[in-house]
This record gives structure tokens, C-alpha cells and sequence, in this order.
């Protein structure tokens, strides 16, 4: 095995001439780096390497130089150096940051081969994570949407199912949660998919606007309407509308959108006549639906209208054991903007992420991620980078209720899955009868046509 590995040389002093030779002798391949020496052509061949840096007599000049070859090498390192080296404060922290291990002047051959090899291994470990890496995110590429846990494939299976239909799909969760990512997953998956996909907020709108926004509106139909305009409905026709947060959208809106949901057919602000549209429409929203209608705010024949299908995304903090893989998967996309010492998270920093609540979710997630990047100064992002005070992970640790809800909805979610979404074996397999399910769907928003 340890012929086929090879070994960069970066530097020289006859201090290692025996060790080096050993080294030859055993099988390793020795590489010697050149002055000038490209790096692309080295980089271009995917075959195992380690790098052995001598770090003897370093000028100040010549240690900045190793240091930008060794941090544009993606190899793990072994330095060799004499005890006065380690005196330079440099010297010491780019064995630190860059090394796997060091050996001082004199250099015992079997002890500098060990060391090799664990460099070797690390460097194994390495590859099978980039290829992992690419795997999951070739995996996840269907929607670019990441998720291994239980409740993230129940939403996949529900995204699967829902765009083979084209009824309208009602999205709820809270905010930065993936309802956006999960209406354009629909779009994409559905026989609408080579149509436009278009997205509204309406409450970003202000209320005089949204209108004509929605349903466009013909010239001159008010001041400052100088041209025609097509609205968002009618632009989306042959593809998907998603309107998100439909719970701001003010009442007398409400009204139009229904009779457009009857009718299929708009008719622009200050126009007369009826334009046919073939659009789907996707809703969401972060506020409690249910009580808006009931509090008069929303229009409960449009809520009804709306909510044929129902689509719940779960909380970051409900599949907490996505977050790794989740920081991971930002951390590649924005890779191209880190600086190249940056390998990745520190234990700490992932034990914090875990803990931590989450109000903001993926979104939220996101950025800390993309903020760790740009402010981290060692090689593994740490807690500090991340922005998230140790105070506030500690006042949002889960309490024994939410353990309990969380634990409940888990178990119907399981138990109605299992049962192919039948109530009475999903009844008796809990031990609680048909009533209580009923309950409990209500109670944690589970819809029954989503899990069948
Ligand atoms: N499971 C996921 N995998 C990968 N990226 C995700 C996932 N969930 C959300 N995101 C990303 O998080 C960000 C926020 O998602 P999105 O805009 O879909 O959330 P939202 O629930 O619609 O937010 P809001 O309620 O504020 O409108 C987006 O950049 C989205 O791509």
C-alpha cells in the first residue's frame, strides 16, 4: 500500500537527507516541490498525497511562501523542523493550524513513517467526506432541499403527492422554515413544471398596490397606471402562483381572489374584460389561519377554498438532527466566498448549533453560517463565530411539555404513516381511541391525505 503513496517535499536541509532516503527505500514516492512549482497541474490529479514540510531556517519571507502553498494544497501535512525553529511564533502556529504532527531534529525514520501514515489516512478520510458531500447534495438535489430525518421525508412524500394533483395546496409553518422552497419543490415536480413558477408576498404589499400586483391593471386605470400592466395571475398562466403570507392579504382582496379560484377567469383593474387563466395556486402563511377566520379576519369560504390540501414544514428546531447536515450543505455552497485555511465546524460550534432555538430557522441558519465564514480566524468555525450567546441557548433548552408534545406528535405522525393514514389501526395501535386521534391531528396540524 505504500508504494502507491506519495509524498510532497516542500523545503530542504541535509538534516533529512537519511530519514528521506528511508522513506524512498520503504516505497513512498517522494515528490520534491520545485521553486515556482504550479499547483493546478498537482491538484488536477485526484491521487492520495500527503505533504512533509521542513520548516528549518525559515526566513520570514520563505514562511509566508510555504504557508500559501500549504493552505492552497489540500493535503494534510507532517512539518520537520530543529528545536530552535519552534521558538518563531509563525513557525509554531502553522504547525498548529496546518499540521497533522511534527518531528524535531534528529528524525527517527519508523517514527517519521507513522507519522505518514496517519497523515495518508486523514487525507483517505478527507476524499470519502468530499464524496459524501457531493452524494448528499446530489441526493438532496431534487429541490436542493435537505433534510434525513423522519419528518423531513414525510414532507418530501407529501411534496411528491401533492404535485401530482392540481388542487389548490395550503403551506404552513413558520417563518424561514422552506414553505417557498417547498411550493417551487411542488411546482417542479408537477405536470405544470415547464410553466412559470411565480411567487408574491402579500404582506410585503402595500394594500394599494397589491391589487393591481395581483391582477394587473389596464392603462390609465388610475393616476399613474401609464401602461398596461399584467398582474402576477395572469403571468403565472400555464405554471404555479404562490402567494405567500395570504393571511395579510386585506379583505376586500380576499373577495377577488375567491371568485378568481370559482371562476378561473380575472379581470384587470380598470379593464372589462374576463381573461381566462390556467394557474395553481399555493398558499402560506405563518399566522393561525383558523383563528383569523374566526376573529372575522379572513374570509372563512376563501379558508376553505384555499386549504383543500395541506402541506405542514416543521420547525429547525423539530428535526434538530438535520442541523449538521444542514450547516454543512451552506457551508460547501457559500465555499467559493471562504477564506482557503476555513475546513469546516468545531465540535463546539456544532454542539451550539444543536442546542440552540432556532426562531429564525433555515433562513436563520443560513446566515449564521454565511456570518461564521466571513469572521472565523482558525481553520474550524467556533461557537463565538456563529453569534449565538451561550445566555440564550440555555433559556430556550426544551422543556418537559415541549419534549412531550414534540414525542406525541412524532408518534402519530409514525403510527399514521405505518398505517397507511387508517384511523383505527393507527387508533389501536397507540392504544387511544379514533376520538383522540382525531384530536391530536387537529391538535398538531397533521392532515390525513398527506400521509396516506
Ligand atoms: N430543507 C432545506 N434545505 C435547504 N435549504 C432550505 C431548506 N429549508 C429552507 N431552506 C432555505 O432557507 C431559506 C428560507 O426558506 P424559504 O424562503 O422557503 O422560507 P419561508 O418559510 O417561505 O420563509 P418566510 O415565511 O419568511 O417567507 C431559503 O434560502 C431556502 O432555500
Amino acid at each position: 500500500m505504500a508504494s502507491l503513496a506519495r509524498v510532497l517535499l516542500l523545503g530542504e536541509s541535509c538534516n533529512y537527507h537519511e530519514p528521506v532516503r528511508e522513506l524512498k527505500k520503504k516505497g513512498w514516492a517522494i515528490e520534491p516541490v520545485k521553486e515556482g512549482h504550479g499547483l493546478n497541474a498537482k491538484e488536477s490529479d485526484p491521487s492520495l498525497r500527503v505533504g512533509l514540510v521542513i520548516l528549518d531556517r525559515c526566513t520570514m519571507e520563505t514562511l509566508g511562501h510555504i504557508e500559501a502553498f500549504m493552505l492552497k494544497s489540500q493535503h494534510p501535512w507532517v512539518g520537520l523542523l530543529d528545536e530552535e525553529a519552534l521558538e518563531v511564533a509563525g513557525i509554531r502556529r502553522l504547525l498548529l493550524d496546518l499540521c497533522q504532527g511534527f518531528l524535531c531534529h534528529p528524525v527517527d525514520p519508523p517514527c517519521l513513517e507513522l507519522l505518514l501514515h496517519n497523515a495518508l489516512a486523514v487525507a483517505r478520510l478527507q476524499q470519502q467526506e468530499s464524496e459524501y458531500q457531493i452524494r448528499t447534495e446530489a441526493e438532496s438535489g431534487e429541490y436542493e432541499m435537505v433534510g434525513t430525518t423522519p419528518v423531513m421525508w414525510q414532507l418530501f412524500k407529501t411534496i411528491r403527492k401533492v404535485a401530482a394533483v392540481d388542487a389548490t395546496v395550503f403551506i404552513h409553518g413558520e417563518s424561514g422554515t422552506g414553505k417557498e422552497l417547498t411550493a417551487q419543490a411542488i411546482h417542479e415536480r408537477s405536470a405544470r413544471a415547464s410553466g412559470p413558477f411565480h411567487a408574491v408576498n402579500c404582506g410585503a404589499l402595500p394594500d394599494n398596490l397589491i391589487q393591481s400586483e395581483l391582477f394587473g391593471h389596464e392603462k390609465g386605470a388610475f393616476t399613474g397606471a401609464a401602461q398596461r400592466k399584467v398582474g402576477r395571475i395572469e403571468a403565472a398562466d400555464g405554471g404555479t402562483l404562490f402567494l405567500d403570507e395570504i393571511g395579510d392579504l386585506p379583505l376586500e382582496l380576499q373577495v377577488n381572489l375567491l371568485r378568481f379560484l370559482e371562476t378561473r377567469r380575472i379581470q384587470r383593474v380598470g379593464g372589462l374584460e374576463e381573461i381566462a387563466v390556467d394557474v395553481r395556486i399555493l398558499a402560506a402563511t405563518h399566522v393561525d389561519l383558523g383563528r383569523a377566520v374566526k376573529e372575522g379576519r379572513f374570509r372563512e369560504d376563501l379558508y376553505h377554498r384555499l386549504n383543500v390540501l395541506q402541506i405542514e414544514v416543521p420547525a429547525l428546531r423539530d428535526h434538530s438532527e438535520d442541523i449538521e447536515i444542514l450547516a454543512r450543505f451552506f457551508f460547501q455552497r457559500f465555499s467559493h466566498e471562504k477564506p482557503v485555511c476555513l475546513k469546516g465546524f468545531s465540535k463546539e460550534a456544532l454542539t451550539v448549533m444543536r442546542q440552540y432555538h432556532w426562531p429564525g430557522n433555515v433562513r436563520e441558519l443560513i446566515n449564521r453560517v454565511r456570518r461564521a465564514m466571513v469572521m472565523c480566524e482558525n481553520r474550524l468555525i467556533q461557537p463565538e463565530d456563529l453569534g449565538i450567546e451561550r445566555r440564550r441557548i440555555q433559556r430556550h433548552v426544551m422543556t418537559l411539555e415541549e419534549a412531550r408534545e414534540r414525542a406525541e406528535k412524532h408518534a402519530l405522525i409514525a403510527a399514521l404513516g405505518r398505517n397507511k393514514a387508517r384511523i383505527n389501526s393507527a387508533a389501536s395501535e397507540l392504544g387511544v381511541s379514533r376520538v383522540t386521534i382525531y384530536r391530536l391531528m387537529e391538535k398538531h396540524g397533521v392532515c390525513r391525505e398527506s400521509l396516506a
